[in-house]
This record gives structure tokens, C-alpha cells and sequence, in this order.
């Protein structure tokens, strides 16, 4: 009798042992606060979901759990990370998880640069890296005080109290910089230009889709089908653009993205159209959604519009008319931008891997997990950025920004010099064209508007935000 108490007292142990290693939700692989998965399949993808989009369900978790927190996307174990103590242990990290970005792999393909690592990542990065860089900026300052122009001149055309789309337009602008700035004069024909954007647009609508809802509809059904042609579209454009360059450029002193990325790839056209498409992707969206924060910013906040115009003003008398490139010495200009990306959080995160095991905060972190930077979590961070959904550009005068830690502010990224290539470009293309509406435009919000973010991979107003105009004396 005792015999057998013993053995099926063994049995049962043994039995529980194994449905503790084998039941995955049981198995800590890791001491990180967070969730076990709450679906065995989807992991916490549902409540990713529920929350709204990952940047809202981060805030949670990381304000449940700390700056270091763990959940699971499908199968995956995921860690974030959101204090700049524990970024500063990732400053040189600089490959990325392919997986978290698999939504745009059939728009930007595998051979992109976005998915690129290691030595060869970092050396196609250096060699794309120098169209953007500081010293080149005085070529984009012509287009970009052109582009402005323009949108100027529209402006000014509008009869009195007709009422803005801030969205409709700030894409506008920013489509037309972006193209003009990486592809070249082949986006100066306004008709290329429209071609571009109409298939654009619908390309970026149903990524954005299924960043909210990761179920991807088949070629056959309505959605789907719109999603093959629209992309179809779209690389033709652009392969019309590449062969445009490669006849023009002959000559041309410029060197622009798009030939880096020509250079990069020989002959291989579908690896070329990729890079192009990283690089328009990763640009357009992002600078209108800014320039649409920054604007609503200014014309809901008449004392912070009135205080840049004043600059401004300043600025305009010193030097007869400014000159694009000079709009970057302006400090409050440059504060206003700053306080915009900051508070409308315009890409909530991005994320590393390290194909060995390593540790982050005292925890161990599994080689190949994907570990992401809670950019936004950090960037509204009340104990970083007291009141933090108030718009204030003054935290970033000097006196304010001294004892502030840099990586408390990282809306470019900062991790293994793969920080955003145009961080540059956009302080320029958007300092330029604030500057020029505002110089000339006194900017009001039409009332009654109730002005809702949507965190997607590129956070945007809900709906169209609309403005008045008035044209200053
Ligand atoms: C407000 C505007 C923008 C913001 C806030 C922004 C932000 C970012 C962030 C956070 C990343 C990820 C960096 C990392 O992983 O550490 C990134 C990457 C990137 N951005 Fe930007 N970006 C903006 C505009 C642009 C523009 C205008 C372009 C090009 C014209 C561009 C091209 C890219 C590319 C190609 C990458 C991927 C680089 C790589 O994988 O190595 N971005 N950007």
C-alpha cells in the first residue's frame, strides 16, 4: 500500500512539473514584470487591441510595472523599455526585430534598409545617411522655401473665414518636399506628383488598417485587391521616377537619396524601388502629422502664435527677408517644433534585438528578444515633463532643458546611430514652412472641434482639423 502512495505521489509531482514547464503562460523565461499571454495564439495582441494601439497599451503596462515591462505578440516574448537610465543601456543596439515591422514588408520589401542589420546595415546606413546630412541642407533650403511658397500663395487666395483642412494641406506640403528632397526634379510635374499621392494614400490607409488589425485581407476581397493595385501603381511611379533620375542625372552636382540608393543596388530595380518607398514612407506621413500637431498647437495657443510671430518679426527686419536656412537659428521657432513632437508623440516607438543573451536594468534578456523604446512613454512621462499633455514650448528654452537628461527627448530615436536619417531635413523642411504661414497668417481654430489623437504608426488627428486665417498687416 505504501508502495503505491509513493509511487503515485511521485506520478503526480512529476506530472505537475511537466504542466509547469509545458503550459507557456506558466513559464517565466524571463524575472521582467508584465503579462503571461492572455491567448495561447495571439499572446496579448488582444489586448493591445482593446487598449487602442501599442503606444496606449505601453503607458499602461509601464505605468502598472515600470519602466521595464515584458508581454507577448503571438508567440514572441516582447520587453519595453521607458526611462533614459535604461535607453542609455541600449545607446549602441543597432539592429532591429524584423517581425514587429512585418506589415510593411510587402510596400518597402525585404531587401530594405529598414530590415537590414548588422555590418552591411551599417554600412548601407553610412552610405544613404550622407544625402541627409547637415552640410547638404542648403541644396533642400531652395525647394523647400519653393514648396512653401506655393502653399503660401494658396493660402492667401482663400476667401476670409473659409475654413482649412490642417491634415489635407500639411500632407500636401509634406508629399511634394519629401518627394522633390529624395527623389529629384522627376516630383517638380505636379501631374507625377498626384499620381503619387492618390495610390499613396491608399497604400498608407491600409498599413495604418493593419497596424490596428494585424488580420490581412486576401488579394480577392475588395479591401485587398485596392491595397495590390493601388501598390502596383505605386512602384510604377517609381520606377518611372528611377529611370527619370538615371537619364538627368548626368551633370547634376546633387547627391540626393534616391542615388545613393541607385548605387546601392546595381541593376536590381525591385530592391531600389524598396529603399525608395522606405525612405518616402518613413518621411511622408510623419512630417505632415507633425506640421498638422504643430499648426493646431499654434491656433489653439494664440499667446505661443503671437510670441513665434514676434520672432519672427525680429528676424524678418535683421534680414530684409529670411533666408530658409537661416530659419534654424531661431530659438523659439525651434522649442515650438520640439514641444510638438513631444506632445503628439508623432512615432510612439521602435525597437532593437541582439543575437545574444544580455541584460537591461538587472534583468536577463534572451538573445534575439525584441526589445522596444517606448519613445512616446517616455516623451509623456510626468515625472520627465510635469502636466504632460499641457503644450508648453518654454520646457525646451534653455534654462529648462539644462538638467534635463538628452535621452528624455528622443523623437528621432537614439539607439546604435540608426536614430532617423532626416532628423535634419524635418527641423528644416518644417521651420520653413511654420515660419513662412505664420510670418504671413495669423492662424485660428474653428470652434466646437474636439481633437482626438489615433496612435497608429504615425499618430494623427482622428478627424480633418480645421482652421480659419487672417492675413497679418
Ligand atoms: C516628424 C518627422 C519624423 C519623425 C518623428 C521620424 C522618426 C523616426 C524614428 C523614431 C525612426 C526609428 C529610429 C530608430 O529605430 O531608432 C525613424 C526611422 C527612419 N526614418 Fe524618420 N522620422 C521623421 C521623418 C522622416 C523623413 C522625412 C524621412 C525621409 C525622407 C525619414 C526616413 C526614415 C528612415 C529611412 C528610417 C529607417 C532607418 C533605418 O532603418 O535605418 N524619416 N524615423
Amino acid at each position: 500500500m505504501l508502495d503505491f502512495v509513493i509511487f503515485a505521489v511521485t506520478v503526480i509531482v512529476v506530472l505537475i512539473i511537466a504542466v509547469i514547464y509545458m503550459y507557456p503562460s506558466s513559464k517565466k523565461i524571463s524575472t521582467i514584470p508584465g503579462l503571461d499571454k492572455t491567448s495561447a495564439e495571439d499572446g496579448n495582441l488582444m489586448d493591445i487591441q482593446r487598449a487602442g494601439s501599442l503606444h496606449e497599451f505601453l503607458q499602461n503596462l509601464h505605468e502598472q510595472h515600470g519602466p521595464i515591462v515584458s508581454f507577448w505578440i503571438g508567440d514572441e516574448f516582447v520587453v519595453s523599455i521607458a526611462s533614459p537610465a535604461l535607453f542609455k543601456q541600449h545607446l549602441s543596439v543597432f539592429d532591429r526585430p524584423g517581425d514587429l515591422y512585418r506589415i510593411v514588408t510587402p510596400v518597402f520589401g525585404v531587401n530594405s534598409i529598414l530590415f537590414l542589420n548588422g555590418a552591411e546595415g551599417r554600412a548601407r546606413r553610412q552610405l544613404f545617411d550622407k544625402s541627409l546630412h547637415h552640410e547638404n541642407l542648403d541644396y533642400y533650403a531652395e525647394h523647400l522655401h519653393k514648396v512653401s511658397m506655393d502653399l503660401v500663395s494658396k493660402w492667401s487666395s482663400l476667401v476670409k473665414e473659409e475654413h482649412i483642412g490642417l491634415q489635407e494641406y500639411m500632407a500636401a506640403f509634406a508629399t511634394k518636399a519629401v518627394l522633390q528632397c529624395i527623389m529629384g526634379s522627376y516630383f517638380t510635374d505636379d501631374k507625377e506628383v498626384l499620381a503619387f499621392k492618390r495610390n499613396f494614400d491608399q497604400v498608407w490607409s491600409e498599413l495604418e488598417h493593419r497596424a490596428r488589425d494585424p488580420e490581412i485581407p486576401s488579394a480577392e476581397t475588395p479591401r485587398g485587391h485596392q491595397f495590390e493595385t493601388a501598390l502596383k501603381e505605386l512602384r510604377a511611379v517609381m520606377t518611372r521616377a528611377l529611370e527619370h533620375r538615371k537619364k538627368h542625372k548626368l551633370g547634376r552636382k546633387e547627391e540626393l537619396t534616391v542615388d545613393h540608393i541607385m548605387a546601392a543596388h546595381h541593376n536590381d530595380k525591385d530592391a531600389m524601388v524598396g529603399d525608395c518607398l522606405t525612405y518616402i514612407c518613413s518621411g511622408i506621413p510623419q512630417t505632415a502629422s507633425m506640421l498638422t500637431w504643430c499648426l493646431y498647437f499654434l491656433a489653439s495657443h494664440p499667446k505661443v502664435q503671437d510670441k513665434l510671430h514676434t520672432e519672427l518679426l525680429h528676424e524678418f527686419k535683421v534680414s530684409g527677408e529670411f533666408h530658409p536656412s537661416t530659419v534654424l537659428r531661431l530659438k523659439y521657432l525651434r522649442q515650438v517644433l520640439e514641444e510638438s513632437l513631444r506632445c503628439a508623440v508623432v512615432m510612439p516607438w521602435t525597437a532593437r534585438y541582439q543575437d545574444f543573451d544580455t541584460e537591461i536594468g538587472g534583468h536577463k534578456i534572451p538573445k534575439f528578444t525584441a526589445v522596444v523604446h517606448a519613445l512616446g512613454v517616455v516623451m509623456q512621462d510626468e515625472t520627465l515633463f510635469p502636466v504632460p499633455n499641457k503644450f508648453d514650448p518654454d520646457r525646451f528654452n534653455v534654462e529648462n532643458s539644462k538638467n534635463r537628461d538628452t535621452l528624455a527627448f528622443p523623437p528621432f530615436g537614439f539607439a546604435g546611430k540608426r536614430h532617423c536619417p532626416a532628423r535634419d531635413w524635418v527641423y528644416l523642411a518644417t521651420s520653413t514652412i511654420v515660419a513662412s504661414l505664420i510670418n504671413r497668417f495669423q492662424v485660428s481654430l474653428v470652434e466646437g472641434q474636439v481633437v482626438t489623437p489615433v496612435y497608429g504608426m504615425v499618430t494623427q488627428p482622428q478627424d480633418e482639423v480645421w482652421v480659419t486665417v487672417h492675413k497679418r498687416k
